[in-house]
């Protein structure tokens, strides 16, 4: 029977009003009938044709159906799946029926919305399309070629893109489109869940294995196919490119977790101006990358560093012993997201950003049933498709994670003071026990309350250390405990493979497979000089070690960050330079907010770049940098910086200097490291600093935190209101036994401290600190060689600002230390404008008095000479303040760079030289007058450093004209340097 019959018969059956005046449901035409009414008939009739195509399928399955029984799937693709075909399709309702009957579906021929499950139909007349929701009966309405594709790939496919009209199901079902969950305006996850469950179980039993994964790639839209087909019409080769690959990975795929922009958004720089915030905001790398920001701002608190107070009550140390719990939220995103699907609990289930069967998206979290089948974090969600075609793939929920990521160290927090946060769901917590008290008690407390807490399991390693601990969760997961007693070490390490050794790679595994050593037993055997000679001294020492158990590492609340940055190596399609400098741009400010998030700043900056290699193809992910070559280069600017020009100039001076064709770059990341507090007006200098830096500066003297930081204190302790240096967090109870030991202070650090904090310190240390400063300067400029001369450079921008930050009191006091002219800067290069206009005004006029007098020729224009006139201080300051010594900035990093060891190549020297003279055009170009100010300075202080340099004596030769020339365009003169 054809599809077409079969609704007309439907019609055709239907019990009408003419049928009989006495009961519709007996129409006298049935009288005679064996059937007493049409439902009887109708039952029997599909009782029939079900037995017919059962008999049909049992024969075609142990025939002529190679699919099913070579296969090994004698289950069939489209179990659970019950066809109904309306209207005339391609290919036919015969031909669709023939291919149910051979991959284990059912083909119906009487539409009923209790036995179908998918509606088949080719084209909708337009009767039917306004009134969809009447004639899907809220089932979906589906093109035939999902049958023709699912065959084609074994699978069966999500249905979703395959929809007859883009709001079927939406509409339908009152379903909200996936999109629509992730609107801007924060519609929460539950929310979403909970329209996930009412739709799985609105749908037949048998779809439900099914059903959460089709309803989630209810996000799957065409709209977002159709929105990239529109973005890519260019005749440009490499876009043509990026579509046919964009629309093979986004037809089938939804971006969830994000709002309906984000769905339609493309995938590349090539399309997207704002493609680096939006990389962001959707990455789950970035989210694991900053969550510890995060963290450290809600919990400041308890990052006291000290955790040495007792656990136990009873505060005898001599009976005290000192035990790691390691503790790590089992499947982390996984388990989040299916809180509110217990039924999944027990099915394969995994997070990522797509669910496209053949796509080339990452799995970022597989729970336990799916790693049975071998899926991992990192797998294309292709070969974790082609493992377990009914693995179910929820989409990511960063507002869940951050918000079990709190409650779980709110709970660590709460029973342990000592708590080492690894990552949002790992933790190493230190406890002193007694020696009768069982380690395990107080691990299933905790683990108890973060079940009850979150509805999300957590597992444990116990031990006596780091490295036990960490061993332990390992065999405790999922959802468990391991205590490694100190008794069976030995026993428990025997058998233990190296590769779960931390810090064991492929390299070190496969040296040691050659030696024949797989176990941390057989490791035992190697001396500890043979281990240091094949790997190495440290990796050999680190081996040796934890072999038998031994980690010397304590757990430490605070962690010391050495760098911030962001690098992005997927999506990166150039077509010319103007997308590079938008996307440095671009990456900058991503950079310089998570430097003011951390409130600090930076002084060396790394930019490194990833380059096709030559003749690598396009990547197997999708959009993915794919063989590349690493190209990287670090400069060091003379004042710590965290803004976005800065940040930009010199990487945009850094990225031209590799001389690359932009069209082969495929990932950029730019990194801060030297890291300093940022600058006191920054609003990211938070309480509880002083803290960070005591126990940074401990470590650095190697030296546990808790030996010197014994008192416990929190800032919550400080009463308010009072002066600073008696009632902040850092004085309270603190005595100068308990501060870490003056040679272990990190003078650099304590140079840039803002003055409340340098006094509070200061005064903690009953002066010796100032008097330290002081002799190291002394020792500075005694020392006399080149390296003297930028020393004591900056130690004049240090004696600048703690003159400058010093209480008026404390200025006074000690002026006569830091204004003696031999100390003043020798150019305005070197003076921080910001404290220098912050100062008092008496005090800035007597520093301002003996700063040089800088010169401009008579030729630039008057409004030039009285903005730079030493007399109109505060318009000079703003100006100054606006751009800050950048150019000098970059001046001094080049000299760093160029100095005689280093040797720059020919090709370095004169992107050099070239990207100097493009420099300074641009800044004249512009016609601030504070340029002007900066370019005399600089090309001062260039002049005078290479007095030292032949290199960079050279730079001014070459570039002096440049500017000379560029002044004379745009003010008529030239400076006088
Ligand atoms: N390649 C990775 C690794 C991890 N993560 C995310 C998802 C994880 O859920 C979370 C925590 O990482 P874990 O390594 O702790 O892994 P899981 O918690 O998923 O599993 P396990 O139970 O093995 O800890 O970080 C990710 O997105 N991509």
């Amino acid at each position: 029977m054809s599809h077409s019959s079969g609704s007309s018969s439907r019609k055709r059956g239907r019990p009408s009003s003419k049928s009989g005046p006495t009961n519709p449901l007996k129409p006298p035409f049935f009288k005679s009938s064996p059937f007493s009414d049409f439902g009887s008939y109708m039952t029997e009739k599909n009782r029939k044709l079900r037995d017919q195509f059962e008999t049909d399928a049992s024969s075609s399955s142990h025939g002529a159906n190679p699919a099913i029984t070579d296969g090994g799937d004698s289950q069939g693709i489209f179990k659970g799946v019950a066809i109904f075909v309306d209207g005339f399709t391609v290919p036919s309702s015969q031909e669709l029926k023939n291919y149910m009957l051979k991959h284990g579906g059912k083909f119906v021929n009487y539409f009923s919305r209790h036995t179908v499950s998918h509606i088949i139909c080719s084209n909708l007349p337009d009767s039917k399309r306004k009134n969809l929701r009447a004639f899907s009966h809220g089932l979906p309405v589906v093109k035939p070629d999902w049958i023709v594709d699912s065959i084609a790939s074994n699978t069966l496919l999500s249905w979703v893109p395959y929809q007859l009209v883009e709001h079927a199901i939406t509409e339908t079902s009152k379903q909200l489109k996936l999109s629509a969950f992730f609107s801007e305006k924060g519609i929460s996850r539950s929310h979403h869940q909970g329209i996930l469950i009412q739709n799985e179980t609105s749908l037949p039993d048998k779809c439900k294995g099914e059903s959460t994964e089709l309803t989630l790639s209810g996000a799957d839209n065409f709209s977002q196919e159709k929105s990239l087909e529109s973005k890519h019409i260019d005749t440009n080769d490499e876009l043509k490119d990026v579509k046919s690959e964009s629309e093979e990975d986004c037809s089938t795929s939804y971006v969830a977790g994000q709002s309906s922009d984000h769905l339609n958004r493309p995938h590349s720089t090539l399309t997207d101006p704002n493609f680096v915030e939006n990389y962001f905001k959707y990455s789950r790398l970035h989210f694991i990358g900053t969550w510890r920001n995060r963290y450290r701002k809600r919990f400041s608190n308890f990052l006291s560093g000290t955790g040495s107070k007792n656990n136990n009550p009873n505060n005898n140390t001599e009976n005290l012993r000192r035990i790691v719990i390691h503790i790590d939220m089992d499947c982390f995103f996984v388990s989040v997201v299916i809180r509110n699907f217990p039924e999944l609990l027990d099915k394969p289930v995994a997070v990522c950003h797509s669910n496209n069967p053949k796509g080339t998206a990452e799995i970022s979290s597989a729970n336990y049933p799916a790693r049975s089948y071998g899926i991992k974090a990192g797998m294309f969600v292709r070969d974790a498709k082609a493992r377990c075609p009914h693995l179910t793939i929820f989409p990511y929920d960063f507002s869940s994670y951050e918000e079990v990521a709190d409650q779980f160290y709110s709970i660590l927090h709460k029973h342990c003071e000592k708590v080492q946060a690894v990552s949002c769901d790992e933790a190493f917590l230190e406890v002193s026990l007694s020696l009768n008290d069982n380690p395990e008690n107080i691990a299933e407390i905790i683990r108890k309350e973060i079940f009850e807490t979150t509805r999300c399991s957590a597992s444990a390693g116990i031990g006596e250390n780091m490295l036990l601990a960490r061993l332990a969760t390992k065999s405790a997961k999922p959802n468990g405990q391991c205590f490694i007693p100190p008794d069976k070490v030995n026993e428990y390490l025997d058998k233990l493979p190296i590769s779960a050794l931390p810090g064991v790679g492929y390299n070190v595994e496969e040296k040691l497979r050659m030696k024949e050593v797989e176990t941390c037993g057989q490791l035992r055997t190697i001396s500890k000089d043979i281990l240091q000679k094949d790997l190495g001294s440290k990796m050999g020492d680190m081996l040796w070690n934890y072999c038998r158990g031994i980690d010397h590492s304590a757990v430490e609340a605070v962690q010391e960050t050495k760098s911030i940055g962001a690098e992005v190596n997927w999506g990166v399609r150039f077509k010319d330079s103007k997308d590079s400098e938008n996307f440095l741009m671009n990456l900058c400010k991503e950079v310089s907010l998570r430097l003011h998030g951390c409130g600090v700043q930076g002084r060396t900056i790394t930019l490194k770049v990833k380059v096709r290699k030559k003749g690598a193809g396009e990547p197997v992910k999708y959009m993915g940098c794919g063989d590349c070559e690493t190209i990287s280069r670090s400069l060091t600017v003379p004042g710590s910086i965290n803004d976005v020009a800065s940040l930009h100039r010199i990487a945009k001076q850094t990225f031209a200097s590799f001389h690359l064709d932009v069209k082969e770059v495929r990932g950029v990341g730019l990194k801060l490291s030297r890291l300093e507090l940022a600058n006191p007006s920054h609003k990211g200098i938070e309480e509880g600093r002083l803290e960070l830096l005591f126990s940074s500066a401990t470590r650095k003297g190697k030296q546990p935190v808790e030996q010197s930081c014994s008192t416990n204190h929190s800032r919550e302790d400080a009463p308010s209101g009072a002066h600073p240096s008696s009632s902040s967090a850092v004085s309270q109870g603190r005595n100068i036994s308990e501060l870490p030991p003056l040679s272990h202070i990190d003078l650099d650090v304590v140079r840039n401290l803002p003055s409340e904090i340098f006094l509070e310190m200061n005064g903690l240390y009953k002066g010796e600190l100032r008097k330290i400063l002081e002799s190291h300067k002394e020792k500075v400029y005694n020392s006399g060689s080149i390296e003297k001369k930028d020393c004591r450079q900056q130690d004049q921008e240090t004696s600048m600002r703690m003159q400058c930050e010093l209480e008026p009191s404390e200025a006074s006091c000690s002026k006569s230390n830091y204004c003696e002219s031999d100390l003043m800067p020798g150019s305005l290069s070197q003076v921080d404008f910001l404290i220098l206009e912050n100062l008092p005004d008496e005090v800035r006029a007597d520093i301002l008095k003996q700063l040089p007098p800088h010169r401009v020729e008579n030729q630039l224009p008057e409004s030039s000479k009285s903005s730079l006139s030493l007399g109109s201080h505060s318009k000079w300051f703003d100006m100054l303040r606006v751009r800050n010594c950048l150019l000098s900035e970059f001046l001094l990093s080049s000299a760093t760079f160029l100095t005689p060891n280093i040797n720059p190549s020919c090709e370095e020297w004169d992107a050099m030289v070239v990207n100097l003279c493009e420099f300074v055009k641009e800044y004249v170009s512009q016609k601030i007058e504070s340029d002007i100010e900066e370019l005399y300075n600089c090309f001062r202080l260039l002049k005078r450093l290479s007095t030292n340099s032949s290199l960079l004596l050279e730079l001014y030769d070459r570039t002096l004209p440049f500017l000379q020339a560029s002044v004379g365009e745009h003010y008529g003169g030239k400076l006088h340097l």
